[in-house]
This record gives C-alpha cells, structure tokens and sequence, in this order.
C-alpha cells in the first residue's frame, strides 16, 4: 500500500515557522504564524499543537526564529546563552506531563556551553545554534520511520501465522503529534505499507476528540482501512472482536516503563491484560525521563472544564455541573508488553538498562 506524503503539523524553514492549527481541525485547515517563545507557548498552552514529540520541536523552532529575526540586537555570546536558555525554560511550562519539550531544552542547553568555547564570533554562533536546533526536525522524522519499522515487526512477530492484523489505538499519535509518520499511528501506517494491516480500530478520545477530530483526518487521508469507537465501547470491542494488539503513544515514560499517556489509556491496558491482548508503548527516547523512577511522580495535567461541557463552544452539559478533567493518566509497566522507541522494542523492565547503554555507545547530543 502506498501512502501519500503525510499531513504536516509543522512547516519550518529557517526564520519561517508555521503550525496547522488543530482546534479548527478537521473543519478547516489553516496555519498560523509562530515568530516567538511566546507565541509558541500560546499555541501549545491551548493546544492548537499538542503531540509530546511535536510540541518539542514547535518550541525549539519557535526560539530560533525568535533567534534569526533578533540576531542583530546580540552583541555577546552570554547575551544569546541567556535568551535561549530563558525561552526553553519558559516554554517547558506551557504544558507540564509530556517531556520531550522538557528533554529537547536540556539537549540544547547542554550543547550551548560547549559551543561557546568553540566559536567566540557572534554571528557564527547563531549560526551553529541554529543548524543544531534545525536538527530537531530531521530527527523526529528518522524517529518516525524507526518506530514505524520496529514496531510493526513486534507486532507481526507475536501473531506468527496472520498476515492480516486488526489492531487497536488511542489518541492521536500520528503526523499531527509529530513532525512525520507518527509513533502509534506511524507502526500503523507501516502495517499498511507491509500490507500487513487488516483494520485499525481507534477510539474518538473524549474531551479533546483527538480521536475523531485527528486520527480519523489521517486516516481519512492515507485511506487506512480503519472503523472508530466511542472510548466506552473499547471492553466490548476487546470482548467480541479479534484484537492482535493495541498500540498507544507516550507522553512521559519513566525509568521502570510507567508510562503517562492520554486519558484513558489506562483502562485500555486493563482490558487487553483481561482479554490477554498485547499492549504496546510506541515513544522515541526523547519521551523516556530517567529522572523519574515510577509514574507516581509525574504530574498529570488538569485541562479546563470547558474542554468537556462544550464542544465547539456548544454546551453538551448543565451549567454549573462540576466536572473532573485531567488529560492523561499513568499506565503500570506490568501492563505493557513493549516499548517501542528508535532503538528498538524494549520490555519495560530493561529499559533503563537499555538507554543508558546506548547512551554511553551513542556520542550524540541528539540520541
Ligand atoms: C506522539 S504524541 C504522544 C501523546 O500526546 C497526546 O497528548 P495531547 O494530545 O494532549 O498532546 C497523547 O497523549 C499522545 O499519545
């Protein structure tokens, strides 16, 4: 199966960045402006880009445009430290469950020290900084394609004699959660390619409806056979129907593989350990954090209650009615199968073994 060239969330060249709007998909596609940190942050804040992957590479865009559009006013290498350090500080707040953007400021400013005791010109500096931060967006899409390749062999390992596979998937987790192909949405798309794919079953993902709103636009689009689900039919679907895995995205997974992922991936991982259905986290690295041991510490973030009462600015609930909305939940690594990232597919109880051991083999500030 061929597949068109996918949707683009973001078109960047360098002092140009625009993003497709997601709150006016799948309506209308339009693309906005981004020419600051703060016009990123705005944008990722009130999620008109949301996908962990693609909210990193929005903000590290977002500061070089900034950057190449003020170029003139540094007249210091410490000046320009300062300013990009404090733009990816900011940026990190507007939204606090996914790491990537969290992982992607860290990678830079670790490279900016350095860089500054090899290049003391100011212009050539900038330079350098903005060739490293443009690295970002090549890398998602080399991600992509890995996760893809990776994830689809898993997958067709564990079901040996099916050439046809009916899988299951969550959110949006695909081109408008990432710069290329996708991580869930992206195995996917390389079981179709492999004419491996029977049909993908993939949920509406209330209140945001990243589902209905995003994931059936792609699919819509590449013309992968696919049938959506309300969230509440998913223990019915896993009950009556032939599931050979269930796929979802990441928003931060922790170093024992807990993984935090839109709301409602929790209860699918229940379902499938029920129904004894493989359960896949598809994620690159850049949405691995070390630094938390278990899913206890991540913050889950709360979204606002007009996310649910309304829908297009309709209201669907009583005024008044006091809601609950948080945005993701954590997934115990016991319910996983495998994490599938651009290494490879790891258990959850070696990755962190894994990663740092291609930490220490891969040389790279951008593993
Ligand atoms: C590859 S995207 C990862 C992750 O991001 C989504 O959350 P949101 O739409 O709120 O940004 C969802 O949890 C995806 O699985």
């Amino acid at each position: 199966m061929e597949i068109d060239q996918p949707l683009k969330a973001i078109q960047y060249q360098r002092g140009s960045l625009l993003i497709l709007d997601q709150l006016k998909l799948p309506d209308e596609t339009v693309y906005i402006s981004i020419n600051t940190g703060a016009d990123a942050w705005k944008a990722i804040h009130t999620m008109s880009i949301r996908g962990a992957p693609a909210i990193a590479v929005c903000g590290v865009l977002s500061v070089a445009v900034e950057l190449y559009h003020s170029r003139s006013k540094f007249d210091s290498i410490s000046s320009i430290l300062q300013f990009v350090t404090d733009q990816l500080n900011y940026l990190i707040t507007a939204r606090p469950t996914a790491v990537n953007m969290t992982d992607a400021a860290k990678t830079i400013i670790d490279y900016l020290i350095p860089l500054n005791n090899k290049q003391q010109n100011v212009t050539l500096y900038i330079n350098e900084l903005l060739d490293f931060m443009e690295q970002f967006l090549q890398r998602d899409l080399d991600n992509n394609q890995s996760i893809g390749k990776y994830g689809a062999e898993a997958i067709r390992q564990n079901v040996k004699d099916k050439k046809k596979l009916t899988v299951l998937t969550h959110c949006n987790t695909g081109s408008l959660a990432t710069v290329g192909f996708g991580t869930a949405l992206g195995v996917i798309r390389q079981l179709a390619v492999d004419n491996n794919l029977q049909l993908t079953y993939f949920t509406e993902t209330r209140p945001y409806n990243q589902g209905s709103r995003l994931t059936a636009y792609e699919l819509v689009h590449d013309r992968i056979p696919h049938t959506m689900i309300c969230d509440s039919m998913a223990g019915l679907l896993m009950r009556t129907q032939t599931l050979h895995a269930v796929i979802v995205g990441a928003d931060r997974v922790t170093a024992n593989g807990d993984t935090a992922n839109k709301i409602g991936t929790y209860q699918l991982a229940i379902l499938a350990k029920y129904h004894e259905i493989p359960f896949y986290v598809a994620a690159p690295t850049t949405s691995i954090d070390l630094t938390k041991r278990t899913g206890n510490e991540i913050i889950i973030e709360q979204r606002p209650s007009s996310e649910m009462t309304t829908i297009k600015g309709i209201n669907i609930a009583a005024e008044g009615v006091q809601v609950w909305n948080p945005a993701f939940d954590i997934t115990p690594n016991q319910l996983i199968t495998g994490i599938i990232t651009e290494h490879g597919v790891f258990k959850p109880e070696e990755l962190e073994e894994k990663l740092i051991s291609l930490q220490r083999t891969i040389k790279s500030p951008l593993l």
